[in-house]
């Protein structure tokens, strides 16, 4: 860990409001274990990264501050009911405080990122204040890099990424748009399965044990829920 480098900042609303938007698919208990798995695999990959001074989730939930203590991620604690643009302005805050050069914001909802999508993040860096990845289908933004302190608000929400260009641009940053291919698909509706494609082996395994359809080569049809039992059950 160094503090001096760029820091990762993932943003973690509670497991059990977590992927709303897949309700079709999966009931509540599915949906919480999917974006458990997913924030595991997320941090398993960034504690791989060793470009990274380290990584920051921001958010409220137990499990997820337990997954940081696993994966040796600092956990900064935030009301859900702040927001995710708060949670992403607080955690780049306290980064730059603590003399963080710059913070790559990465949502768990990712499935396809490897580290090469981190390196490339991190060259767009190098040759401007921020680095914008758009979300391939809802004009989102699905990565935000930027040198501390932070110098504009972000703006997460609908049409965010033309709203992030125009945010920096407005506050006199340049912009990269570098090529970050496992991120250009997230998954939050049920058409975006396929973006499972590559996924880590904790969300797999916990579709391979409880939603087997789901896993891209056997999507089900939208219509047909897939109920998936608690750990327990
Ligand atoms: N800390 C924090 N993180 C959030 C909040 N809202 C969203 N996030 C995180 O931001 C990233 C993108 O999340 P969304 O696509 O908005 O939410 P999701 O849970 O993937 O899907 P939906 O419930 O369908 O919106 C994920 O890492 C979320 O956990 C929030 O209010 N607070
Ligand atoms: O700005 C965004 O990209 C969204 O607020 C968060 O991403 P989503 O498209 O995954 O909801």
């Amino acid at each position: 860990m160094s503090w001096s480098g760029a820091w990762a900042l993932v943003p973690a609303k509670r497991f059990t409001t977590a992927k709303q938007r897949l309700g079709g698919l999966l009931d509540a208990a599915g949906r919480a274990t999917l974006a458990c798995a997913m924030l595991d695999d997320l941090l398993a990959l960034l504690a791989a990264d060793t470009d990274l001074g380290g990584t920051l989730v921001v958010g409220e939930d137990p499990q997820a501050r337990g997954l940081c203590r696993r994966h040796g991620a600092f956990f900064l604690a935030a009301s859900d009911k702040d927001g995710l643009n708060d949670a992403v302005a607080r955690g780049a805050q306290a980064l730059a405080r603590r003399g963080a050069a710059a913070v790559l914001v990465v949502p768990s909802d990712l499935p396809g990122l490897r580290l090469a999508d981190l390196a490339a993040l991190r060259a767009g860096l190098a040759g401007s204040d921020v680095a914008l990845v758009p979300a391939e289908r809802d004009g989102g933004t699905n990565l935000l890099a930027s040198r501390l302190p932070l110098g504009f608000a972000p703006v997460y929400g609908p049409a965010s990424f033309a709203r992030h260009q125009a945010a920096a641009a407005a506050a006199g940053f340049s912009v990269a748009e570098p090529d970050c291919p496992g991120a250009r698909a997230d998954l939050d509706r049920p058409e975006d399965l396929p973006a499972l494609i590559g996924c880590g082996p904790r969300t797999r395994s916990v579709l391979a044990r409880f939603a087997p359809g789901l896993l891209p080569g056997s999507l089900p049809p939208v219509a047909s829920p897939v109920l998936i039992p608690t750990a327990a059950g």
